[in-house]
């Protein structure tokens, strides 16, 4: 077998610590930090590039500490990456990651990038989880290697209402593929959203205070017990969300986004459209409602524009719609909006919604990303268009992963 002795320079997107072969390719590598030096073997091979595995770690970095939960590592649970090294050093490993990308994809001054903002106590945060069943019938997590499904008997990252849930949680359902779990520690609402190959729901019976939905093998969901949503409690607002929409996992840090998103908005004296593209339930543009003049939603998830327009409804300014954002973007006949805020999935803004909204020239952009490459794709064509990038903000929406939430303003020069 041969092997390599690689000493590593720096975290990439993707969670990997990159080193070099001394045939100059790069090489990434799981569990390992910068400033360690580690024997590794490639279990992947490219021109310019390959993948590898530790077989012996020679030195330890100071930032290095012993994972808390007994499910994290190479050969067991995929949800955590990074619970081998210290919190500070989390942050500062994204915030690199932030300013590379935004420098070598986005073409942009990187020093644009802030330190990323982290959580107080960065443990049970999660709102939501999807839990796999196991070869042996038992609850858990796609493993790190991707191969089958690591049972888990707790979990360090749901917040508590849903490690509620998961203890008290018994299931035996032939047709069973997936269970999620939502739960709000603000509000006490919890939800098991389970996901089958049935055609019809089943007769249930549950003993614990939840709704119960069931996602057909059509993906309708189908409401067994208890209600078909569940609220939360994010910046002084009780937001209504149904099963199968989205909402921001850490409920702390969407708190943060909010804020953070008020803040980027300023000033908003004078904005009178303010259009939220990829809005979900509302969250971020119905938090802007009580101090401009109108707020449009666009979303393309019904189930979350019904929630949007129970979530804006006491304002009277809120106006949300079920259209994809190519088609929204490319056909808008109402007055150009002041402020346009964007949160498209991981994917990023289709090509398409792209050019339309640059098209549309509204003065001020601010983009939620949870993808900091595909973010950094969209900047630099925006920018080819004539947007500058004021500002980048990491946002720690997802402690011990390697993935980090940003928003960033654009403004037209
Ligand atoms: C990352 S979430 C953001 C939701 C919201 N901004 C929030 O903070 O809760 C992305 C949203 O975009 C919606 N979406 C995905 N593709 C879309 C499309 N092509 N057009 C409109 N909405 C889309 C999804 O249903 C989801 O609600």
């Amino acid at each position: 077998m041969t092997t390599y002795d690689i000493t590593f320079e720096r975290m990439v997107h993707g969670g990997e610590a990159l080193g070099r072969l001394d045939d100059g390719r790069v090489v990434f590598v799981p569990y390992v930090l910068p400033g360690e030096r580690a024997i590794v073997r490639l279990t992947e091979t490219h021109k310019r590039w390959a993948r590898g595995v530790v077989v012996e770690r020679l030195t330890n970095a100071p930032e290095r500490v012993e994972p808390r939960c007994p499910h994290f590592g190479p050969s067991a649970c995929g949800g955590c990456h990074w619970q081998h090294a210290n919190y500070a050093a989390q942050l500062a490993y994204k915030t690199d990651i932030v300013r590379d990308q935004i420098a070598r994809i986005g073409k942009q001054n990187p020093e644009v990038v802030r330190p990323c903002i982290g959580m107080e106590t960065p443990w049970h945060y999660r709102n939501h989880v999807q839990l796999h069943i196991s070869e042996d019938g038992r609850l858990g997590y796609i493993r790190a290697d991707q191969n089958g499904v690591e049972p888990i008997d707790a979990c360090l990252i749901m917040n508590h209402r849903v490690a509620e849930l998961f203890e008290q949680l018994e299931i035996s359902f032939p047709s069973l593929q997936r269970v999620a779990l939502r739960g709000s520690d603000r509000t006490g609402d919890g939800m098991v959203i389970l996901e089958t190959l049935e055609d019809e729901p089943p007769e249930i019976e549950v003993d614990l205070p939840v709704s119960v939905v069931m996602v057909l093998s059509d993906g309708t969901p189908v409401t067994l017990v208890g209600s078909p949503y569940l609220e939360e409690e994010v910046a002084g607002r009780r937001w209504r969300i149904s099963a199968n929409s989205f909402f921001q996992t850490n409920t702390e840090m969407a708190e943060k986004l909010v804020y953070l998103v008020r803040e980027f908005a300023q000033p908003l004296l004078g904005i009178e459209t303010v259009v939220d593209v990829y809005g979900g339930v509302g969250l971020l543009g119905i938090s802007l409602a009580p101090e401009v003049q109108h707020v449009i939603i666009v979303e393309s998830n019904p189930d979350a524009i019904h929630d949007a327009h129970h979530n804006g409804a006491d304002l009277g300014n809120v106006s949300p719609f079920v259209e994809d954002a190519a088609v929204a973007l490319s056909n808008w006949e109402a007055p150009r909006p002041h402020l346009v805020i964007v949160d498209p999935p991981r994917a990023g803004i289709e090509r398409e919604a792209l050019e339309a909204l640059a098209r549309l020239r509204p003065p001020r952009l601010i983009y939620v990303s949870c993808d900091p490459a595909t973010l950094a794709r969209d900047i630099r064509f925006l920018c080819e268009q004539g947007y500058h990038l004021d500002v980048v903000q990491p946002l720690d929406m997802f402690p011990h992963t390697y993935h980090v939430e940003n928003v960033a303003r654009l403004s037209l020069e």
